[in-house]
């Protein structure tokens, strides 16, 4: 490692060393290549004049920002310096979070990846974008990235006013505690129970041993829990083995939304969106909202006291103490959205580590299995002591983050410091979650699954690693609202599967998946991953 313009970097030698043990990736186009106009054969003088000037623009332009603004004395490439192009390509390829980790592995900690955004991999980074701070608030979103839809009500997730969005928070906190998760237990511990039986069937169909894509299974479950809590009513996705045409919305609508965020970066063009998005897709998302209003209308109109999400949060139609009807409607989706993906993945990804390290599952599959005589003594409060099962989550979520490109935000009016570095006004900033989860530098064996150097008892070699380097739920006053809920369905889904089967890896095609070959579109676009589930012996099949 050597230091340039006060930032650590890393040997070049070594970053090519850690590409190649990654392996290569799979190809895509389109990177950073700006295209050139061109006379054009049959063009007229005057659209060759036009395309002149454009091109003379975009030179100068590029020269500009590679050399006089005031990001220019930050290193990184100059194709991403020179314009958002190459970030934008590097995104819609999927693999910006790879891209970008690769960057501060050649330029260091602190690398310029556009124009006007800085990519930090610091852990104090943290504190200094997304914490408030005596006497500065927090940096805020983006209207860009975080601005509502046309016409539709703003939800939690995307009020970048300060005063609204914790207006949101006061409202729906209550909703989260711990005393509200207690609540809400017999809701969550009914969709695992059908979980397991459904799994437990197939096990004894197929000479107790079956294949299952556990990602399926997991999606299935999570999406239940949360719809029954967030709208009154579970998707059905375990009754029938399929996902909910409103799941199945999200997954395809998440990697078509970041494509559209990205066209915001030229308001000029923006007007393109209404022509380049199908009008199938456009439908679809009419229908997906109209679905929801729909689901959310029978839940209000059912008994007040259920104890779910929706019947926790504060209502003021004045919205000035709580929440009014359009924003629970927004607010709702949202929360499906957010309460789905992080727990889904992160549960995949644990189970994809631990089958892979037979030597871990067998010191946690011994802590349950010892704790409890029966399956249905498994509860929440028990969960909460278990170190290994605590280590292990922390481990998946430092191993498997869902959102390893991180969240982005602006720099505010008058300008803000990071990592003592003084920004302008306007400039984007973000913590870069991949690579704060795997730096050497910050964790001892960095690219290896080791549940145990989160333990308290932990060996010496792991006394150096950062803990405060990861951050899965957030920092500040925008940092998860659910992780409560989070802790308690991965804990409770976990050890209830666990305690009722040998989980093995299998050699299928989806068996093979390769967390790290996974693209991303603002989050985790996950693949299948299948593996065999058997189910311990002296353990009775389920009625
Ligand atoms: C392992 C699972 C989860 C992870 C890793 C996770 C992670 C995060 C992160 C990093 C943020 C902040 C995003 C940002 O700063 O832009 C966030 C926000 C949020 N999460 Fe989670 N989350 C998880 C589960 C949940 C669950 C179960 C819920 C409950 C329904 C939930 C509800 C929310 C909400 C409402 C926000 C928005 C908070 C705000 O803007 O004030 N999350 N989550």
């Amino acid at each position: 490692m050597w230091r340039e313009s006060g930032v650590t970097t890393y040997p070049r030698e070594e970053s090519r060393r850690r590409q190649r043990r990654r392996g290569a990736r799979p190809q895509h186009q389109g990177h950073g290549r700006l295209e050139s106009c061109g006379s054009g054969s049959g063009g007229s003088e005057s659209a060759t004049t036009n395309c002149s000037k454009a091109h003379a623009f975009s030179v100068v332009y590029a020269i500009y920002n590679i050399y006089f603004h005031s990001l220019s004395k930050y290193p990184g490439p100059k194709r991403w310096a020179a314009t958002r192009l190459t970030y934008i390509f590097s995104l819609w390829s999927g693999w910006l979070h790879r891209d970008v980790r690769d960057l501060h592995e050649q330029y260091g900690d602190i690398v310029r990846i556009a124009p006007d955004e800085l990519s930090f991999a610091r852990p104090q980074a943290w504190q200094d974008i997304y914490a408030n701070e005596p006497g500065r608030p927090a940096f805020p979103k983006s209207a860009l990235w975080h601005g509502a839809a046309k016409g539709r009500p703003p939800s939690v997730l995307n009020a970048i006013d300060i005063k609204l969005h914790s207006r949101f928070r006061r409202a729906m906190d209550p909703a989260f505690t711990e005393k509200a998760i207690r609540m809400q237990e017999p809701i969550i511990q009914s969709h695992v129970r059908l979980l397991i039986s459904k799994l437990d069937q197939m096990a004894s169909s197929d000479s107790q041993c079956a294949i299952v894509d556990i990602l399926r299974w997991i999606s299935f479950v999570v999406f239940d829990e949360i719809g029954d809590l967030g709208f009154g009513e579970p998707f059905g996705c375990l009754e029938s083995s399929e996902h909910h045409p409103w799941c199945s919305m999200i997954f395809s609508s998440l990697r078509a939304a970041t494509y559209r965020v990205t066209l915001r970066y030229y308001p000029a063009i923006n007007w393109l969106m209404g022509f380049a998005i199908p009008k199938s897709v456009v439908k679809k998302g009419m229908e997906h909202w109209q679905m929801s209003v729909d689901k959310i209308n029978r839940r209000l109109n059912l008994e007040k006291d259920r104890p779910d999400i929706i019947s926790m949060i504060k209502r003021d139609e004045e919205g000035v103490d709580g929440i009014t009807y359009p924003e629970m409607l927004a607010t709702s989706s949202v929360l499906i959205i957010a309460g789905s993906d992080g727990t889904i993945s992160v549960l995949n990804g644990t189970i994809y580590h631990l089958v892979r390290s037979p030597d871990k599952l067998a010191i946690l599959a011994a802590e349950i299995r010892s704790a409890f005589k029966s399956e249905e003594d498994i509860s929440l409060s028990t969960l909460r002591d278990f170190p290994y099962l605590k280590a292990v989550l922390n481990e998946a979520m430092r191993m498997c983050n869902p959102t390893p490109v991180g969240a982005p935000r602006i720099v505010p009016p008058g300008g803000g410091t990071v990592c003592g570095e003084r920004l302008s006004e306007g400039v984007y900033v973000n913590v870069h979650s991949l690579t704060v989860s795997r730096s050497p530098k910050l964790w001892h064996d960095s690219d290896a699954f080791r549940p145990e150097r989160w333990l308290d008892n932990k060996s010496p070699e792991f006394a150096m690693d950062q803990q405060n380097a990861i951050q899965p739920f957030g920092v500040g006053p925008r940092s998860c609202a659910g992780r409560l809920l989070a802790w308690a369905e991965m804990r409770l889904i976990l050890a209830r599967l666990i305690w009722r089967f040998n989980l093995l890896p299998t050699d299928t095609e989806a068996g093979r998946m390769e967390w790290d070959q996974q693209r991303t579109f603002t989050v985790l676009e996950r693949q299948p991953f299948e593996v065999r589930l058997k189910r311990r012996e002296g353990v009775e099949a389920m009625d």
